[in-house]
């Protein structure tokens, strides 16, 4: 679904992508993590057109989309979710969710504004499926209150129902843990697989190494933008070169011992 091919994106002289390639295929999971300023949303705003590369490829479905703008990615089935929420607070908690849809549904201005039959069918399509995807990321509050009412974590759940709402191919959720609550984050596990499960590729920025551990086919590890291993769970948590990025050199064998627990090893040899 996701190719990207030696992805470059500088900002004058910091590369903050430095010749990264990854793949995601329909169905799987694929973590991309990394140290602070590693280059993680940078690489992501590439995948969505929000940022030009400065060399590389990346191709959606077998489609060279590389420095093509958002909209076209968009319309190409790729949606994201954002690090700091970008839920609409004055707006209902459905009407959120209703805002992803209108990518799919046909309107006309014409029939907006007579009201037409038509324009009835697809609003009442377009809330019968909003309502569907609130069910399926197991929403608890209000869905007719304003956005801005709700707790943080089901917040979290009105943005990534908006991304399902826009049908996606591949979902991009960028730390959908961060501010979730031990609860929260096993709920957020299940619901990432059930995702998975509809045959949605998912590509997942996340710095909880536990969830990142459990729910990932693949994990992807940048550092300085560039790509220092990729691999199953088991291959990246074993790997020396991920352990001294997440610590930098000269630690001593208790910061290398918590350093392998912050990325999931917790063996002691
Ligand atoms: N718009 C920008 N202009 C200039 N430099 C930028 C810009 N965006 C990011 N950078 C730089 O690019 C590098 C990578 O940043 P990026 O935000 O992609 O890292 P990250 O891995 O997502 O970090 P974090 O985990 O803190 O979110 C950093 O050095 C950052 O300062």
């Amino acid at each position: 679904m996701l190719e990207v091919e030696d992805l470059t994106l500088a900002f004058g002289g910091v590369r903050a992508v430095d010749g990264l390639s990854f793949r995601v295929e329909k169905g799987e999971i694929v973590s991309v993590i990394g140290p602070n300023g590693a280059g993680k949303t940078s690489a992501f705003n590439c995948v969505t057109g929000f940022y030009k590369p400065t060399g590389g490829r990346i191709r959606l479905a077998g489609n060279d989309v590389t420095g093509r703008r958002p909209s076209l990615i968009t319309a190409l089935g790729v949606a994201r979710t954002f690090q700091n929420l970008r839920v609409f607070g004055e707006m209902s908690v459905l009407d959120n969710v209703r805002a992803g849809t209108h990518v799919w549904l046909k309107q006309r201005v014409a029939d907006a504004l007579l009201h037409t039959p038509r324009y009835r069918r697809t609003e009442r399509e377009a809330t019968e499926e909003s309502n569907k995807w609130l069910d399926f990321v197991g929403l608890r509050g209000d869905r007719a209150g304003l956005a801005r009412n709700l707790p943080y974590g089901e917040r979290r759940r009105v943005e990534i129902a908006r991304a399902l709402a826009r049908r996606p191919q591949l979902l991009l959720l960028d730390e959908p843990a961060a501010g979730l609550n031990h609860g929260e984050k096993a709920e957020l596990l299940d619901l990432i697989r059930r995702i998975r499960d509809l045959g949605i590729a998912i590509a997942l920025i996340e710095h909880d190494m536990g969830l990142v551990m459990e729910v990932s086919d693949r994990v992807v590890v940048l550092n300085f933008g560039k790509e220092i291993a990729d691999g199953t769970p088991d291959e990246v948590r074993g790997d020396p070169a991920v352990v001294e990025a997440y610590l930098g050199r000269d630690a001593d064998e208790e910061e290398v011992e918590a350093a392998r627990e912050e990325v999931g090893g917790a063996r002691a040899e």
